[in-house]
C-alpha cells in the first residue's frame, strides 16, 4: 500500500524553481530516502508533503486520501530542531510537547523507551549529549504513535557518536514497522538506513527505486573484440543476457556494459564464448557509490 503519493508536484519561490513535476510513492514499511545536494528541493518536498508549504501544481495524498487533520495525526515530523526547555527534564519536555500537539500523554513513556532515554528521563535536557538531544527530538515525533515519520536531515550537526545513535534509533523504528521518509544530502546515511531512495537534483527527480538497485555498487566491464571483427555479434550476444544492461560504445574503442549485482566478468566471458563471441579484451571497472551518485547528479 502507498502511504504517501506525490503526484507531479511543482513549487517556485519567486524566480527560483525549487521543484519541477516531482512524482514519487512511498510504500508502507519502507525507509525512503530523499537524497540530493544542498538546494535540490528536499526540504521543499517534505514541506509540501506535510502541508506546511502550498504547491503551485500537483497533489499529495496520504494513505490514499488528501492531507487532512486526520491524516496528519498519523504522521510524526521533524523538520527543524524543536525548542526544548534546558532546565526541564526529558520527560517534562515531552509532556509539554504532547500537550502542544494534542497527543495522548500516555505515549510519552513509550516514546522515551524507543529513544533509549528511559533511564535518563528525569535528567534536565541541558545535561544531554548531542546524540541524546536529537534522540529526544525523535522521541517527540513518536508522540501520539504515528504510523509514519518524516525527518529532515536527522543527523545534521551531530558528532560521530550522535550520528551513530540516531541512525541506530532510526533502524530500530523501521524494525518496528514504521514507514520513514528521510531527507539527507549524505549518501552514506541513505545507504545505511534506507530501503528506497529518490535522487533529486535542482528540483528534478533523477532516479528512484530500491537502494540496492539505484545505489548498488555494480561494476562495468569494457569488452573488446578483434579489430577486424564487427561488434554486431557482440552486441547481439549482450542483448540476449538479461543481467547485462546499459551497453555503450567506449571512446577508446570497444563497448562497456553494466553487470547486475551478483554477476561477474568471468561469467560474462563464458556466456559470450558459449554464443560464439571470442573477446580480445575484458576489463572490469569498479564503480564506487560516490561515483554512481555523482554520475546521477552530474
Ligand atoms: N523560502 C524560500 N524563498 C526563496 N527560495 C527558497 C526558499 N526556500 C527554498 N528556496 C530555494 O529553493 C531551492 C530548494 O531548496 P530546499 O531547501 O528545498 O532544498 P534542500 O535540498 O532541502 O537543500 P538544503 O539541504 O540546503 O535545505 C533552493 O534553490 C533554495 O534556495
Amino acid at each position: 500500500m502507498a502511504v504517501l503519493k506525490l503526484d507531479n508536484l511543482s513549487k517556485r519561490y519567486g524566480g527560483t524553481t525549487a521543484l519541477k513535476g516531482l512524482s514519487l510513492q512511498v510504500e508502507e514499511g519502507s525507509v525512503y530516502g530523499l537524497l540530493g545536494p544542498n538546494g535540490s528541493g528536499k526540504t521543499t518536498t517534505l514541506g509540501l508533503a506535510l502541508g506546511v508549504l502550498r504547491a503551485d501544481a500537483g497533489s499529495v495524498s496520504w494513505f490514499g486520501q488528501p492531507l487532512s487533520g486526520q491524516t496528519k495525526r498519523r504522521v510524526g515530523a521533524l523538520l527543524e530542531t524543536p525548542n526544548f526547555f534546558p532546565y526541564l527534564s526529558a520527560r517534562q519536555n515531552l509532556l509539554l510537547a504532547a500537550d502542544v500537539k494534542h497527543a495522548d500523554p500516555g505515549t510519552v513513556a513509550t516514546a522515551l523507551d524507543l529513544a533509549g532515554l528511559t533511564a535518563r528521563q528525569h535528567d534536565p535536557f541541558r545535561s544531554f549529549s548531542l546524540g541524546m538531544k536529537q534522540r529526544l527530538a525523535l522521541a517527540s515525533t513518536l508522540l501520539g504513535t504515528p504510523d509514519v515519520l518524516v525527518l529532515d536531515e536527522p543527523t545534521n550537526g551531530l558528532d560521530p557518536q550522535g550520528i551513530a545513535e540516531v541512525r541506530e534509533l532510526i533502524q530500530r523504528l523501521a524494525g518496528q514497522g514504521k514507514t520513514i521518509l528521510i531527507a539527507s544530502h549524505l549518501l552514506d546515511e541513505i545507504e545505511k538506513v534506507c530501503t528506497h531512495v529518490a535522487v533529486l537534483q535542482r528540483g528534478e527527480l533523477r532516479a528512484a527505486g530500491p537502494v540496492s538497485s539505484i545505489l548498488a555498487s555494480s561494476d562495468r566491464v569494457v569488452l573488446r573484440v578483434e579489430p577486424d571483427l564487427s561488434p554486431a555479434s557482440l552486441l547481439h550476444a549482450l542483448s540476449q543476457l538479461p543481467w547485462v544492461s546499459d551497453v555503450r560504445p567506449e571512446t577508446g574503442g570497444g563497448h562497456s556494459a553494466a553487470l547486475a549485482p551478483g554477476h561477474s566478468a568471468a561469467e560474462l566471458n563464458r556466456a559470450l564464448f558459449a554464443s560464439g563471441v571470442v573477446l580480445a579484451g575484458l576489463e572490469v571497472r569498479h564503480r564506487s557509490l560516490e561515483a554512481q551518485f555523482l554520475e546521477l547528479t552530474k
